[in-house]
């Protein structure tokens, strides 16, 4: 269990983590969602003590990083997936990174075949792709078989291949009873992937809750309806209280009222239905819902000036 409380961060003037708390439990995989800047690299920093709070605290399983017995024991971290010495083969900077954290030797094997790497093994790392060096990242934070994983933006470089495998990894870490915190911009897949989770924005908390919750409470559940009789239709949804809006192709997104109610309305007035379904949201509509106000750095609309600051 990680426990992340009231931690704050300022470089200089600007607070980049504002008394930020939540929890990653073990057993559950938990995404670590917020806009570019937001502040889940410092955090994930913080909590394996390579950046210090200003205030707050971490901790693991009931202690703070720097007092844990066996912290490779305890954490496995991917923070930035650039740190390996390229001059080394994947084989020896796993045996020397384990010998640095008292893993037993036939661990290194056994990982770089579990990461895809058992081919690649006596190559040099400055010759990795940065997928390859991901999966040696991978292999690295797993050595000392943590109770406690910590990855930031894994999937980054990784091809679809390697996308699904990190997911069946994440989550048969979790299956182990692992704590697992995983930072990521791919929402799809973390919508596949993550149980829980932590939103979020400007160094504060937007939310903390299990995916479901969060993509149904943030994007609300809408009936999607198409008919050659829209215009007639809107107005008669709009009669009986409902909430209707245009479709971005020719259909209309009904809240306030269920797919039956909606077919109700339509079988009683005659209409001819194309189709009627119910949208149950995705985490990406989520998420730019509750992320609106926090986002930073946000781009022009097409046509406008690109790449602009608020
Ligand atoms: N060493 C540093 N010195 C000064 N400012 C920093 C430093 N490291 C991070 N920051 C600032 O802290 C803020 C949070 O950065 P951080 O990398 O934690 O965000 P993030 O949520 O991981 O973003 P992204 O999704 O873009 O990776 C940013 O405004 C960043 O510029």
């Amino acid at each position: 269990m990680i426990r992340v409380e009231e931690l704050t961060k300022r470089y200089g003037r600007r607070t980049v983590v504002d008394h930020l708390s939540f929890t990653v439990r073990p057993g559950v995989v938990t995404g670590f969602l917020g806009p570019n800047g937001a502040g889940k690299s410092t955090t994930m920093r913080m909590i394996v003590g390579l950046d210090r709070p200003a205030s707050g605290r971490v901790l693991i399983d009931g202690r703070r990083y720097d007092d844990l017995p066996d912290p490779s024991g305890t954490v496995g971290a991917l923070l930035d997936a650039g740190w390996v010495r390229p001059h080394l083969t994947a084989r020896s900077h796993l045996r020397w990174t384990a010998s640095l954290a008292g893993a037993e030797p036939g661990r290194v094997d056994e990982l770089l075949e579990a990461v895809g790497l058992a081919d690649a093994a006596g190559r040099r790392v400055g010759g990795f792709s940065l997928g390859m060096r991901q999966r040696l990242g991978i292999a690295t934070a797993l050595l000392g078989r943590p109770r406690a994983l910590l990855l930031d933006e894994p999937m980054n470089g990784l091809d679809p291949e390697g996308v699904r495998w990190m997911r069946h990894l994440l989550r048969r870490a979790a299956g182990e009873s692992c704590a697992v915190l995983v930072s990521s911009h791919l929402l799809a897949e973390m919508a596949l992937t993550a149980d829980d989770v932590v939103v979020i924005g400007a160094g504060r908390l937007i939310t903390q809750a299990p995916m479901r919750a969060f993509v149904e409470r943030a994007a609300g559940a809408a009936v999607i309806v198409r008919t050659p009789e829209a215009s007639r239709f809107a107005a008669l949804l709009g009669r009986a209280g409902l909430d209707v809006r245009d479709g971005p192709d020719g259909d209309l997104r009904v809240r306030g009222g269920t797919a039956a109610r909606v077919g109700g309305i339509a079988a009683a007035h005659g209409l001819v239905l194309h189709e009627l379904r119910t949208d149950h949201g995705s985490l990406e509509d989520s998420f730019m819902e509750m992320t609106r106000d926090a986002v930073e750095y946000q781009a022009s609309p097409p046509g406008g000036r690109a790449g602009g600051r608020r």
